[in-house]
């Protein structure tokens, strides 16, 4: 069984494993790492240590969760890398197989994970559907739940070749209802009265009554004023204050869902009182980001961004804690005051999502696609990825089809260009989680697809984002070679980037053909996928451009994924140079 053991580090990094044999080269190894493999009957997992003088690696080999007895002392060394050598998912590498690199995908979709999709099957039946992001909601589940999702995304990854990138996204501490004390929704009836209490309750809640998670509600509220639950979903007037209790009449019937988003109104207007000093990130998003750092999440979405100082402010307590890290913050645009600041705090953060739930109860609905069209400019702009997110597709929640309206608001959010499009309860709670994905990916290839039959080239004139003269070489080279792509109508653009950002600044000038993006490390290949038109590969590559492209081609021919002929511009972050070139 051991001598013909091929271990992937995470690095992807080849080894194998001896047994008892001097552990020869340690430095190979990169880090601590814990290996998962399987073999026929055994699921061994291997402890290794980057530190010389430790004794040899230990490999315990266990059945069941078992040890084998007789199978520790493996020791590790180094196998030559071969033509495998290059990761891509299976499905990306099928339809590059397939349908060649023109029909390709360019918009990226994020899925929320929730009880609908969390097991092992239903994780990989998204990936193998599209998902290119995972998206965990810290407003609901337990930490355990979220710990069990993150690994089993991560073994998808390193099992499958995937790079679905996980985003974790706080709660924030905007005014919200408590989670129905475990019910899964509760109907509100035209003139019902419900009473909303700051008070905390024990379970059961007593009827009608619903617990508000801010304790200056009741004070702030008014007799006569408006209370919308999630955003108008559903509507109450306060009729009367007592103590900690706001009773309220319903004036629009419908279904409430645990820690539905409340807000108020008076005289038409949204009430922002001592609510609006609420912290951005509160204590328990706190927690929450610290476990994010701590599972080595590629993305921490930030809930209800007020301003850019609270980006930079997490931001700067990420690198604290995590000197190897690297999470992209990612603001979420949902209140009138991030809007005011909308450039400010799209230029401290690493990506933007439109938040149109939210957004939609705190300005006139009527305002939420200005909103959307705006953000995605700014964002496309400042050079940063952008998720259109909320009510895509939500009648998919209880019906397999979507209605015209739906389709018609995924296909403008395409058409704007955006990153990606987001699935939230369509995707965690909803009966139809992959015809929904589906749905998302068919409506823009479809878009993408009429862009290349009417030749219509992207046209948007993009300003300067560099600030460095090296950065405005690079973001001239990558508007160039965007540009000649366009002109020459060429197969593909190639990029070989050690940071992601030469790919990203191809990826804004969204190209008529796609983006293939080599990098070095598992993490930026993650990070990558979040992003328009990109493919993301890992591929180690040197500072020879010529030895890097003639590897590329020859890994890609030999996976079919290319053949002799094709039309291809390369550009890399280390040699600032555009190299035009037919596959040889
Ligand atoms: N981990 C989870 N466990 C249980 N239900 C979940 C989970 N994640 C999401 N959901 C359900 O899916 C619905 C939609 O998810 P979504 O992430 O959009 O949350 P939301 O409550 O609308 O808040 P947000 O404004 O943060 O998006 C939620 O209202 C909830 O009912
Ligand atoms: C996604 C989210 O938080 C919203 O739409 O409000
Ligand atoms: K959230
Ligand atoms: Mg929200």
């Amino acid at each position: 069984m051991s001598q013909s053991l091929r271990l992937f580090t995470p690095s992807q990094s080849r080894y194998l494993a001896l047994p008892k044999h001097p552990y020869s080269k340690p430095s190979l190894l990169n880090s601590d790492c814990c290996i998962p493999i399987v073999v026929p009957r055994h699921s061994i997992s291997i402890r290794a240590s980057s530190d010389p003088n430790y004794s040899p690696p230990q490999v315990l080999v266990t059945e069941n969760g078992k040890g084998v007895p007789g199978t520790t002392g493996f020791t590790l060394a180094a196998v030559p890398a071969t033509d495998s050598s290059i990761e891509v998912d299976t499905v990306t590498e099928a339809e590059l197989k397939e349908n060649g690199f023109r029909s390709t995908r360019r918009t990226k979709l994020v899925c929320t994970i929730g009880p609908a999709t969390c097991g092992f099957e239903q994780l990989e039946a998204l990936a193998v559907s599209g998902m290119n992001v995972a998206r965990i909601n810290m407003c609901h589940g337990t930490r355990e739940w979220h710990r069990l999702v993150i690994q089993r995304v991560r073994r998808l990854n390193e099992e499958k070749g995937y790079a679905v990138a996980i985003m974790m996204d706080t709660e924030g501490s905007e005014i919200h209802m408590g989670d129905l004390g475990g019910a899964s929704s509760a109907k509100a009836e035209d003139g019902d009265i419900w009473t909303f209490s700051v008070r905390a309750f024990d379970t059961p809640l007593p009827e009608h009554t619903i617990s508000v998670n801010y304790d200056g509600f009741a004070e702030d509220v008014s007799v006569g004023d408006e209370l919308l639950v999630d955003g108008g979903m559903v509507r109450f007037e306060v009729i009367e204050k007592i103590g900690p209790d706001v009773k309220c009449r319903c004036t629009d019937p419908g279904l409430m869902l645990p820690r539905a988003n409340l807000t108020f109104w008076r005289d038409g207007s949204l009430v922002r009182e001592r609510n609006a000093m609420l912290p951005t990130i509160s204590s328990k998003d706190w927690l929450d980001i610290d476990f994010g750092i701590a599972e080595g999440v590629d993305f921490i979405a930030i809930s209800f961004v007020k301003s850019a100082e609270v980006i930079n402010h997490l931001k700067s307590y990420i690198a604290a804690r995590s000197r190897d890290s690297d999470i992209a913050v990612i603001a979420k645009i949902e209140s009138v005051d991030s809007l005011k600041n909308l450039e400010e705090i799209i230029r401290a953060s690493d990506g933007a999502m439109v938040a149109r739930g939210d957004l939609g109860a705190q300005i006139p609905l009527e305002h939420v696609p200005y909103a959307q069209q705006k953000i995605v400019q700014v964002c496309r702009q400042l050079n940063r990825p952008v998720i259109v997110a909320s009510q895509l597709l939500e009648s998919m929640i209880e019906y397999p089809t979507p209605t015209r309206a739906e389709v018609a608001d995924v296909s403008e959010a395409v058409r704007q260009r955006a990153d990606a499009l987001m699935l939230s309860g369509e995707s965690a709670m909803g009966q139809f989680p992959e015809k929904a994905l589906a749905v998302l990916r068919s409506v823009s290839l479809r878009i993408e697809k009429w862009w290349r039959e009417e030749k219509r080239h992207e046209s948007m004139e993009l300003q300067e984002v560099g600030s460095s003269f090296r950065d405005r070489i690079s973001e001239e080279i990558c508007n160039s070679a965007a540009k000649m792509a366009n002109n020459l109508e060429v197969d593909a653009l190639f990029v070989y980037t050690k940071t992601g950002h030469m790919a990203s600044l191809l990826s804004r000038c969204r190209p008529d053909c796609p983006i293939f993006a080599f990098s070095s490390t598992a993490s930026v290949r993650r990070h990558l996928n979040l992003q328009w038109g990109l493919i993301p590969f890992r591929l180690s590559f040197s500072d020879d451009m010529e030895s890097n492209l003639n590897k590329t081609f020859s890994l890609l021919k030999a996976r079919g994924m290319i053949k002799s002929g094709d039309l291809v511009i390369a550009v890399s972050d280390i040699l600032q140079s555009i190299q035009v070139m037919n596959v040889p």
